[in-house]
């Protein structure tokens, strides 16, 4: 190879492959509003949600997110870490954009691609953790509850706020709640719209450990990961599904009433108002 060939090949490298301190990254794959890096050592992906100021979970950022899974589960990566690109979010839930007076025909599109993405995260045959390093209320916190592990900065907060906004969580929310939390724990939590602190959190168990940095968090879920190393990567997917699939099952019966049960609550004025009054109330904060 001579000298020009080897700088070409070198510029592709750098192109397609980041370094940290131990291993090569390679970009897998990069929605507008995502990234996906994958450890080439361990075949870990890491999927980060990029839509800042606070990854509002809008139509677009979940349908990067909905591909970004099943890429990985195509390409048969060991684990997948979501965590997000902001320092002080990790999402702000469903983008209220959205649902507020909305077009009808994007707000369906929206919650069927909400749907999906959660049908595609909770029941995923690769094992699955997040890095929460920011605030994760509602919808962020729905994401980081469908996995399977979570590693929480300090100082943020989590949880399900719907009821203080005025708004009831669906099913599969509260479902997905309880598969991490005792039910008791988890009525009070979602009849109180509590968000939890990182500290808080960890002591009910709706994060599994704290880590005092990003970089930290995502090695404690590739340590979580590493447990199934002596395990049947098949045996451990059916299992996982095997215990999720009365959650599953059920969303997948009810697709279309979910659906219509939403556009209903949405368009009623009286949740247009008060999903007005929320927004203000957000953007007064920054004035
Ligand atoms: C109606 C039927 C519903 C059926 C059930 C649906 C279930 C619902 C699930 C949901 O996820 S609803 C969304 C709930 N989310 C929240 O309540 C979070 C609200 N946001 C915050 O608490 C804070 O923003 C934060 C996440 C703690 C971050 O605080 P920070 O101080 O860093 O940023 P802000 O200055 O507050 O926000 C910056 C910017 O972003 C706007 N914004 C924040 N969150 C949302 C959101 N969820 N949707 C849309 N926009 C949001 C905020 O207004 C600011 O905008 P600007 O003032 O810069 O224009």
């Amino acid at each position: 190879m001579n000298r020009a060939m080897m700088m070409s090949a070198a510029k592709n490298l750098l192109t397609r492959y980041g370094s940290t301190k131990n291993n090569i990254y390679r970009c897998m794959s990069t929605g507008k509003l995502t990234t996906v890096d994958v450890n080439e050592k361990s075949g870990v992906a890491v999927l980060t949600m990029n839509r800042l100021p606070v990854n509002g979970l809008n139509l677009e950022l979940l349908r990067d997110i909905r591909n970004d899974i099943d890429e990985i589960e195509g390409n048969k990566c060991r684990g997948l870490i979501l965590t997000s690109a902001s320092s002080s979010v990790f999402s702000a839930g469903l983008d209220i954009m959205e649902m507020y007076k909305p077009n009808q025909d994007r707000l369906k599109e929206f919650w069927t691609t909400l749907q999906d993405t959660w049908l595609a995260l909770y029941g995923s045959s690769v094992p699955t953790a997040a890095a929460i390093n920011g605030h994760s209320p509602a919808g962020g916190c729905l994401l980081a509850t469908s996995c399977e592990y979570r590693v929480m900065l300090p100082k943020f907060t989590i949880g399900l706020n719907e009821t203080k906004l005025g708004i009831v969580a669906p099913k599969w929310f509260m479902a997905t709640f309880c598969n991490v939390l005792p039910r008791r724990v988890a009525e009070m939590a979602l009849t109180q719209g509590k968000m939890f602190s990182s500290e808080e959190a960890l002591k009910v168990g709706l994060v599994d450990e704290l880590a005092q940095s990003k970089e930290e968090a995502i090695e404690k879920c590739q340590q979580f990961f590493a447990t199934f190393a002596k395990t049947n990567p098949f045996a451990r997917a059916m299992t996982k599904q095997q215990f999720r699939s009365k959650d599953l099952q059920q969303l997948e019966d009810e697709k279309a009433q979910d659906l219509e049960a939403f556009l209903f609550f949405v368009n009623q004025p009286s949740v247009q108002k008060g999903l007005g009054i929320y927004l203000d109330s957000l953007k007064a904060k920054t004035k």
